[in-house]
């Protein structure tokens, strides 16, 4: 039987004597689309921080990567290994153009003793960067600064940042956030699209996106995985209902 692509055990993280993350184990399927949920403070966003390495699991617990242990490595060393991550706040070079953006996130792509050569010189890189301008729509707004973008453009352009060094894994941080519908409609349809090269785990607010977009969906209460499973059977257990939606 292969590995999961990403599987964590007993993660845990207490800050002082609040258990922010607590024994939190479960295994992602390679090519689905896995969605992290749970009310403000569960969290989720510490569970990210502690699986992409920016912080140490120090009360316990490991991060796997196709089967071997990457626990308390840096986020480095992390992307070295296949994960990639956007953030729950725009993360951009804002004075530098969407395509400087992309060729930076695509430079890892060139071999170390290429390092010396001209940009120009960066195949790999620059191909790349045409391929995401394409893919993410943004061709015509290659050369505007990354500052000039709409709110929309720019978490779109956050999510070609993160694949530019073509990941196994993408974590995205509420890839929506502060979207308008048609944006976020817009970003579902590209997230769903990018299942087919690559593995996603999201954390996301929007129930209704979450429902459609996953094929996977992961609980979290109070640092703890409350449920898991497949949509409809997340959104119709009791106990989820009862933390999560404020009824049973
Ligand atoms: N560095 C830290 N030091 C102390 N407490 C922290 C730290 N980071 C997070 N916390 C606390 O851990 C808990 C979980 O926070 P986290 O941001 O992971 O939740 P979340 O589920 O992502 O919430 P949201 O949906 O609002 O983003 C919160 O109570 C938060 O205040």
């Amino acid at each position: 039987m292969t590995a999961p692509v990403l599987e964590t055990r007993n993660l845990s993280i207490w800050f002082g004597g609040l258990r922010a993350v607590d024994n939190v184990s479960f295994s992602v399927a390679r090519n689905r689309i896995t969605t992290i949920i749970g009310p403000n403070g569960a969290g989720k966003s510490t569970l990210f921080n502690l699986i992409s390495g920016a912080i140490r699991p120090r009360s316990g617990g490991h991060v796997l990567i196709d089967g071997t242990d990457y626990t308390a490595q840096p986020p480095y060393k992390m992307q070295a290994a296949g994960l990639a991550r956007s953030f729950q706040i725009t993360n951009l070079f804002f004075n530098l153009s969407v395509a400087e953006n992309l060729r930076l996130a695509s430079q890892i792509l060139e071999p170390w003793r290429m390092a010396w050569r001209p940009v120009s010189a960066s195949k790999a890189a620059l191909t790349r960067v045409d391929e995401l301008l394409e893919r993410f729509s943004l061709t015509s707004k290659a050369a505007y600064q990354a500052g000039e973008l709409s709110h929309g453009e720019q978490r779109r352009l956050e999510v070609a940042v993160a694949l530019a060094c073509k990941p196994k894994v993408l974590l995205l941080d509420e890839p929506t956030q502060g979207m308008s519908h048609g944006d976020t409609q817009d970003t579902a349809e590209l997230i769903k699209s990018l299942a087919s090269d690559v593995t996603v785990l999201l954390i996301e607010h929007d129930i209704g996106l979450v429902m459609s977009l996953s094929d996977h969906v992961i609980v979290m209460h109070q640092g703890q995985k409350l449920a898991e499973g497949a949509p409809a059977d997340v959104r119709n257990n009791p106990a989820v209902q009862a933390a999560y939606f404020g009824h049973a």
